[in-house]
C-alpha cells in the first residue's frame, strides 16, 4: 500500500504480463536506463527500487518484476496482494499476449486491492512493422477496465519513464493522521532486534 510521510510515498508495484512481453527491460528502461536485446526470461521474481517526483510528492517504488512462465502463475498472489499500484504488459506484435493481459486484470479485479492503481502498457511500440494488436481496440478496452492505458517501448525508451510518472500522480494520498510516521519509526528496533537475534 501506498504510505505517506510528509510527501513522501512508498509504493508497491507489481508487473504483471505473458512471458516475452517485456517487464524485466521495461524495469530496467526505468530504474538504470538500459535495454538489452537478449534479456533473460525471469525465474521466479525480481525486486528492483525506484524514485520519481511528482508535483506534490516524492514516490518511492518498490518493483516486483513478475515470471511470466505459466509454471509461476501461482506466485503471482504474492506480489500483487497489498500493491498500490499494477503495470500489466502486453507485446503489440503478439495478440495472444494481449488476450493473457485481460485475464490478469481479471484476476486483480477480483482478488487485488480494490484501490490499486493499474496500468495497460502496450510494449514493443517499436516494432510498429509486426504490430498485430491495434492502438485503438487496446486503448477501449483499458478505458472500459479504468486502466491507464499507453504504448511503451523499453528498446527506444517511448513512453516508460511516463507510465510511472503517470502513476505516481493516480496513487492515493494518505492523510498523515492516519499513517503517523511515529509508526513506522517504532516498528524499525524490534526489526533489527528479531535480525540480530536471528544470526547469533
Ligand atoms: N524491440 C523490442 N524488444 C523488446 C522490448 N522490450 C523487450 N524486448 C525484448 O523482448 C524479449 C523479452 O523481454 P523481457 O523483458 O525478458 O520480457 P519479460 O516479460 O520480462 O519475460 P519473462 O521474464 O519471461 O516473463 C527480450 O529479448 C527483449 O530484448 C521493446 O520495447 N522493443
Amino acid at each position: 500500500m501506498a504510505t505517506i510521510g510528509n510527501t513522501n510515498l512508498n509504493a508497491k508495484l507489481v508487473l504483471l504480463g505473458d512471458m516475452g512481453a517485456g517487464k524485466s527491460s521495461l524495469v530496467l528502461r526505468f530504474v538504470k536506463g538500459q535495454f538489452l536485446e537478449f534479456q533473460e526470461s525471469t525465474i521466479g521474481a525480481a525486486f528492483f527500487s525506484q524514485t520519481v517526483a511528482v508535483s506534490d510528492a516524492t514516490v518511492k517504488f518498490e518493483i516486483w518484476d513478475t515470471a511470466g512462465q505459466e509454471r509461476y502463475h501461482s506466485l503471482a498472489p504474492m506480489y500483487y496482494r497489498g500493491a498500490a499500484a499494477a503495470i500489466i504488459v502486453y507485446d503489440i506484435t503478439r495478440t495472444e499476449s494481449l488476450e493473457r493481459a485481460k485475464k490478469w486484470v481479471l484476476e486483480l479485479q477480483k482478488q487485488g486491492n480494490p484501490n490499486m492503481v493499474t496500468a495497460l502498457a502496450g510494449n514493443k511500440c517499436d516494432l510498429e512493422e509486426k504490430r498485430q494488436v491495434a492502438t485503438e481496440e487496446a486503448r477501449a478496452y483499458a478505458e472500459e477496465n479504468g486502466l491507464l492505458f499507453l504504448e511503451t517501448s523499453a528498446k527506444t525508451a517511448i513512453n516508460v519513464n511516463d507510465i510511472f510518472h503517470e502513476i505516481a500522480k493516480r496513487l492515493p494520498r494518505a492523510q498523515p493522521a492516519q499513517q503517523p510516521a511515529g509508526m513506522v519509526l517504532a516498528d524499525r528496533p524490534a526489526e533489527q532486534s528479531r535480525a540480530s537475534a536471528c544470526c547469533s
